[in-house]
């Protein structure tokens, strides 16, 4: 595979691009870095207050910034694959871990206040297929989904953010845990 070569796009618009690789790093490396993550990171659990309800976050977080170097090994060698697919300078990696199809994340795009603007946001999966919903902001909403591999990644550009949603929905589908690794461009 050459540098950077070009993803499937998975919309249509003349700025916003979300493009997916379904195989960013091979079986055997994903396995191995979702064991690793699961076991070494000190998942946390957010509460957030939703329509003025304090309500648990459903799925356990944890934040490392990319100049930390106590940050897992594996956190590190996901880092250089994304850098074959996407050229941004990455600073910070948010991880999310679905326990299972309880687990969720809301329909939402990506605090604006968080990116550097003009910058990706890359998310490599590790663990169980889960779906992501995509859909429009504008109405009437069109929506897509699509089941993010293991060893997966998904670069959705900063003007996607600005257009689309995304989202991933509780599944009664008997599904195993999942990581994703959000890597992102902060501000300083
Ligand atoms: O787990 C995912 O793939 C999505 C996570 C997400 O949208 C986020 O962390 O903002
Ligand atoms: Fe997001």
């Amino acid at each position: 595979m050459s540098l950077l070569d070009a993803g499937a796009a998975l919309v249509d618009h003349p700025s916003a691009r979300i493009e997916y690789w379904p195989q960013a790093c091979d079986a055997a490396t994903a396995d191995a870095w979702f064991d690793a993550l699961l076991q070494q990171v000190p998942w946390r659990s957010d509460r957030r207050m939703m329509y003025e309800r304090d309500v648990a976050v459903p799925r356990l977080l944890a934040h490392y910034a990319l100049a930390d170097d106590t940050a897992p090994a594996p956190i590190r060698a996901a880092r250089e694959v994304v850098a074959r697919f996407v050229a941004a300078p990455f600073t910070s990696v948010g991880l999310n871990l679905y326990r299972d199809g309880d687990d969720s994340v809301a329909m939402h795009h990506d605090r604006l206040a968080e990116l550097v603007p003009d910058q990706p946001i890359a998310l490599l999966s590790l663990g169980a297929p889960r779906c992501m919903t995509i859909t429009t902001q504008a109405l009437p909403r069109t929506t897509q989904k699509i089941e993010l591999q293991p060893g997966s990644l998904l670069v959705m550009n900063y003007a996607s953010q600005l257009h689309y949603l995304h989202g991933i929905p509780k599944t009664k589908a008997p599904v195993g845990p999942r990581i994703s690794l959000a890597f992102r461009v902060r501000p300083t």
